[in-house]
């Protein structure tokens, strides 16, 4: 049994991630939102989960590196700085960062990468996905990771060849590319399409999120196997031993 802090706690994940860490058993060291002090909650932890914003990142990786305990990271929105500052925090400690903690979208982008490497790059790829009126990233971090699948398949880089946000005269589409369109509104808990458009034919891998409960489940396991383990930044489909 472990001790689990939650950052991002008055969140709808948070809330989420207290009702998964009750039902596992396990015990809810407290949390943490904006103005809290998240060593506090660190030092009386065995792990942090975070799903709260960009912006609490930095903060949240000292507090884990100081106390010496695991954190997984499920916040979305992260750029370039943010994946260096989770790589150095990763010398020290263990860290697990994903774009999406369920299982299904773990094994959707596993079953991406492999079409991605069996068909040419003339099969167009496009991710379509759709969420709450309240989400404030796009593309969405689960649409980056399964754009990231797909380029790794095809041995390319994603940074070089993504596609997002179409509109006016865009010209005909560059082969090779892989594109991205972000809906937003409602309550949508989280739908994603990757669409391999070849010559008269066409593939759809999707995944739909039917509430939250599955995010918080994953972000629960992935912390249960996180502990214990040495420095060094792990994935989803380590932990699924996919
Ligand atoms: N990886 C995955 O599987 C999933 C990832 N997510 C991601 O998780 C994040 C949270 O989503 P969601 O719960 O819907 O968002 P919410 O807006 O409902 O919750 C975010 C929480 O984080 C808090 N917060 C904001 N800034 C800070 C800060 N600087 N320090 C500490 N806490 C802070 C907010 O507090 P306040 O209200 O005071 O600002 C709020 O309680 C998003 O990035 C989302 O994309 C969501 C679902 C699944
Ligand atoms: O903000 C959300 O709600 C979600 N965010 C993650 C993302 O950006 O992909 C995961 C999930 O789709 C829900």
């Amino acid at each position: 049994m472990a001790n689990i802090g939650v950052v991002g706690s008055d969140g709808a994940m948070g809330k989420a991630l207290r009702d998964v860490i009750d039902e596992s058993g396990h015990d809810y060291s407290g949390g943490a939102d904006k103005g809290d002090d998240v060593q506090k909650l660190a030092a009386v932890s065995d792990v942090l989960v975070d799903f709260s914003a960009p912006s609490a990142l930095q903060t949240n990786l000292d507090a884990a590196v100081k106390a010496g305990i695991p954190i997984v990271i499920g916040t979305t929105g992260l750029g370039e700085a943010h994946h260096k500052a989770i790589d150095r925090a990763a010398q020290d400690i263990a860290v697990l960062q994903t774009g999406n903690t369920s299982l299904g979208v773990t094994l959707l982008a596993h079953l991406v990468r492999e079409a991605a490497k069996r068909l040419d790059s003339d099969w167009d790829i496009e991710i379509v996905e759709m969420h709450h009126r309240r989400k404030v990233d796009a593309p969405s971090g689960t649409a980056l990771l399964l754009g990231e699948a797909a380029a790794d398949g095809r041995g390319i880089s994603l940074e070089d060849n993504k596609e997002s946000g179409r509109d006016g005269n865009t010209g005909a589409r560059k082969e090779g590319t892989i594109g991205f369109a972000a809906l937003r509104g409602g309550t949508v808990a989280g739908e994603h399409s990757v669409i391999l458009a070849g010559n008269e034919e066409r593939i759809t891998l999707s995944h739909s999120a039917e509430n939250r409960m599955i995010f918080a489940r994953g972000a629960i396991r992935a912390a249960e196997w996180l502990r214990g383990r040495e420095e060094g930044r792990y994935t989803m489909e380590q932990v699924l031993g996919l």
